[in-house]
């Protein structure tokens, strides 16, 4: 039991490392391999406490900063960031010190730092938790955090970084058959199920036998305002890791569900296998995509700024550098995804961003380009949707802290827009 939590902690400092020393994504190193070797439930357990010293990063950072003379290499810090995360959020001071000393002891080239970190992780031990308690709730950073209160106001933002601080529950989405009873699962208003301490979600009632799959409330909305039938043919344009094209193909339609990465789309074979659902998949460029289509689903590449509840990774990672690309690409493939549905049909478009830039502004811009498009707001008349979400260009905007009572939802963009017959 000892080693595996030990192992746990050394695999969260190396996410860590990576993240904050590479600019990696979480998702990327874990795609990578970086937890393999691990058992399941250590597995999970390096995600959670990496994800939680992310979250409270700023906080340790400030705890810290009294009892260090000088910055340690990287590697410390983040051991001495973990531990302080860990003993301000109940862990117990004398498993966290001695494992944090270890990890820290056993390092090939910090090894001789192990004395400072038991003296420092003591201290934080002794008058952390209060000092944690009334530290400011961590802030996003400036590249994101400016064009964020340009756009919301600087309320809703702090009200978005409470969101994000507190993290998000596990949402499910159930499939076509019977949902198994999941001890502590709660129905929202628009049909997921949520669950605040899920556990191990393959060890979950009805995960082999495919009754649900992981989807935010948020993203769940999308394929629901697309609301295809038997027999429509729809194209679900970039699908990977799958969770709108198992609604589709729940949906009964005929499904054409294609990305350009191979190992995502690997996800979205291994999720229709388990929930026994059908689509062609295909792998390539939905730029050099042909055919026609009754429906289309576009859920564009962007900036994630909305996921960042579940990804707290994200804002220390990435800088925005990327941004612009990723607009310019959004717009191209809106405009190519039009070209592909037949007249009379209906398209939504969607990202998971907080950025109106890659929402709103898209739709209006496209607007000025198709004298054919038409915005459908009444596509959003669903059970639990609010009607103060849709904006004047007729989109749905979601935000982190909507439904602060219920556990928060990912930040989205959602338009239904129709062509003209
Ligand atoms: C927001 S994610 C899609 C999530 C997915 N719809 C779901 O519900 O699980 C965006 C996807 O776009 C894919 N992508 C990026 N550029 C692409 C391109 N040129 N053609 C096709 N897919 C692309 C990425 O690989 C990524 O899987």
């Amino acid at each position: 039991m000892a080693d595996t939590a030990l192992n746990a902690r050394k695999s969260a400092i190396h996410l860590l490392d990576q993240v904050l020393g590479e600019g990696r994504l979480m998702s990327e190193c874990l795609a990578a391999g970086a937890l393999d070797r691990l058992p399941p439930e250590d597995r999970a357990r390096a995600q959670r406490l990496a994800q939680e010293t992310l979250r409270g990063l700023e906080r340790a950072d400030r705890l810290l900063q009294k009892h260090l003379r000088k910055n340690p290499p990287l590697h410390v810090r983040n051991a001495l960031r973990l531990g302080t995360v860990e003993l301000c959020t109940g862990g117990a001071a004398h498993g966290v010190v001695n494992a944090m000393v270890q990890i820290v002891g056993d390092h090939r080239r910090h090894g001789q730092l192990k004395g400072m970190v038991n003296a420092v992780l003591r201290k934080i031990a002794a008058d952390g938790p209060a000092a944690w308690a009334i530290l400011r709730v961590p802030r996003l950073p400036k590249w994101l955090r400016s064009p964020l209160i340009a756009a919301w106001g600087a309320e809703a933002v702090s009200a978005m970084e409470t969101a994000q601080f507190a993290g998000a529950p596990l949402d499910i989405t159930p499939g076509r058959g019977e949902m198994p009873d999941i001890p502590g699962a709660v129905v929202l208003p628009t049909g997921t199920v949520r669950l605040a301490n899920p556990g191990q979600v393959t060890a979950l009632p009805g995960y082999d036998s495919g009754a649900w799959w992981v989807q935010d409330a948020a993203a769940a909305l999308p394929a629901r305002i697309l609301n295809v039938s038997a027999g429509m043919r729809v194209f679900d344009m970039c699908a990977a890791p799958g969770g709108k094209t198992l609604q589709l193909a729940a949906q009964g339609a005929e499904v054409v569900a294609l990305d350009i990465s191979a190992s995502r789309m690997e996800r979205v074979r291994e999720n229709l296998s388990r929930t026994g659902l059908a689509a062609e998949l295909q792998v390539g460029d939905a730029l050099q995509h042909r055919g026609e289509y009754d429906a289309i689903l576009l859920d564009a590449p962007c900036s994630a700024t909305g996921t960042i509840r579940r990804h707290p990774d994200l804002p220390h990672a990435k800088d925005g550098a990327e941004f612009g690309t990723l607009i310019a690409l959004q717009a191209q493939m809106l405009d190519h995804a039009w070209s592909l549905l037949r007249p009379g049909g209906r398209m939504v478009f969607c990202t998971c961003s907080i950025l109106p830039d890659e929402g709103e502004v898209q739709i209006e811009e496209a607007l000025q380009r198709h004298p054919d498009m038409t915005v459908d707001p009444g596509a959003l008349s669903l059970p639990g949707v609010d009607q103060a979400w849709i904006g004047s260009e007729g989109g749905l905007r979601l935000r982190p802290d909507y439904w602060p009572e219920l556990g928060g939802m990912d930040g989205f963009f959602i338009a239904c827009l129709s062509k003209a017959s």
